[in-house]
């Protein structure tokens, strides 16, 4: 080894630009590989509402459970998966009495199945298998746009790291914030959240400068950006409380986000300069709800069946949180290929969440989908 001032010597002719300039990948971040898991119980909507009453000993409440049904059956939603169960309810009865200390005993449930949910998702977009060296990053609690913050994450790293290739593993489990609804109970967001949210995990490899012949690039991401919604502070809350996680959805939120949609992609396209024709993109949006996927679809008169991949994903599996913009990719991943673009190679991915937080990824479709 040599002296420690012949070191530093050498150093001196590399400089910190060098270094920085070595490390920056060339092409932009580009999304490689995409794969989704649900857990095994499929439950129906339509039966949502008896299972949901029966589980948490609610049947003296009929009133609240018509509402339920009412709510099922405008949601767009006709199966979602779940953790939640008959064995899990009555091995935790607390479990529907959000007064009742409960988080210790659904931490320690999820501690296991959200890993392991995004374990069955990663193998189908990667081999694991990772060096004990490799970093992570965990990220919670962002509600529904934790996903493409993730996503927006692994653009920064796999461009500012030339050859990283980054693993975006994320899973929801809405066991957390599940309860039974509560007599008297004038405000109805147990009964929304419960009629929308289920489990899911997905996976997505971003890396720039892909390999030839070896990787297969799906989607550039061009441009990535957060906006958050003026005075909307409060309009969507996550909680952890002694009894579960409480939610709280704003009644007016797919209003709220209708009219501000505009605004988030004009601030999100306006940075690099780029005037867009909203009709001209594919759309990859959060399906929070029917009605915002609805309101969003005509505030930027956007044809019927530009939101098909989230309606798509919305009716499967019901609203994943943070990680349903990566089954809605996926969707898109698996049209494109079969029927091509269609011209439309330029697309928006949009989530929302608390904050109000608004996330845009502009991307374009890559060599790897176009022409298969
Ligand atoms: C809930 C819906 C499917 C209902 O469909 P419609 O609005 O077309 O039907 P509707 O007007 O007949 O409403 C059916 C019943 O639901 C009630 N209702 C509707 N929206 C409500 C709300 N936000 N809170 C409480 N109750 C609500 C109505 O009063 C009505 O009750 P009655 O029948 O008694 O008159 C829809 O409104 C929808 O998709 N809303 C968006 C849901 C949402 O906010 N999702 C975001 C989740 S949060 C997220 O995604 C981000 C995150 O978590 O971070």
């Amino acid at each position: 080894m040599a002296p420690a001032h012949h070191q530093a010597a050498a150093a001196t002719t590399v400089t910190t630009q060098d270094i920085r300039r070595a490390q920056r990948a060339d092409g932009p971040a580009t999304v490689l590989a995409i794969a989704t898991a649900n857990p095994e119980t499929r439950r129906s909507q339509d039966e949502y509402a008896d299972f949901y009453f029966r589980v948490t000993k609610s049947e003296h409440l009929p009133q609240l459970k018509e509402k339920l049904k009412r709510i099922c059956k405008k949601s767009g939603i006709e199966n979602r998966y779940t953790y939640v169960n008959d064995e899990v309810m009555k091995a935790h009865p607390e479990f529907s009495d959000r007064k009742l200390p409960s988080l210790d005993a659904r931490v320690e449930i999820a501690s296991n199945a959200v890993p392991e949910l995004a374990a069955a998702a990663a193998p189908r977009a990667a081999l694991l298998g990772l060096r004990h060296t490799v970093c992570r990053t965990i990220l919670s609690l962002h509600g529904c746009y934790g996903g493409c913050r993730a996503l927006q994450l692994a653009k920064e790293l796999a461009e500012n790291n030339r050859g990283a290739r980054v693993l975006v593993a994320c899973s929801e489990i809405s066991l957390i914030a599940f309860y039974g609804p509560e007599e008297g109970c004038t405000d109805t967001d147990t009964l929304v959240a419960h009629a929308l949210f289920g489990d899911g995990s997905g996976a997505v490899i971003v890396g720039a400068d892909p390999v030839d012949a070896v990787e297969r690039p799906l989607f550039e991401m061009a441009f990535a950006s957060q906006t958050t919604v003026p005075d909307s502070e409060g309009a969507i809350t996550v909680q952890h409380k002694k009894g579960g996680m409480e939610y709280h959805i704003a009644r007016g939120l797919p209003e709220m986000l209708a009219g501000n949609i505009k605004r988030c992609l004009a601030d999100a396209f306006g940075a690099i300069g780029v005037a867009a024709r909203w009709k001209d993109l594919f759309w990859a949006v959060h399906p929070g709800g029917r009605r915002i996927l609805d309101l969003i679809e005509e505030a930027l008169g956007l044809d019927n069946g530009a939101m098909a991949a989230s309606r798509q994903v919305l009716r499967e599996y019901g609203n994943m949180s943070g990680t349903t913009v990566i089954f809605v990719l996926n969707k898109l991943r698996c049209r494109f290929a079969a029927d091509g673009a269609e011209g439309a190679d330029w697309g928006a991915l949009m989530a929302f969440g608390p904050g109000i937080t608004a996330e845009t990824i502009l991307l374009r479709v890559a060599s790897g989908l176009m022409g298969n």
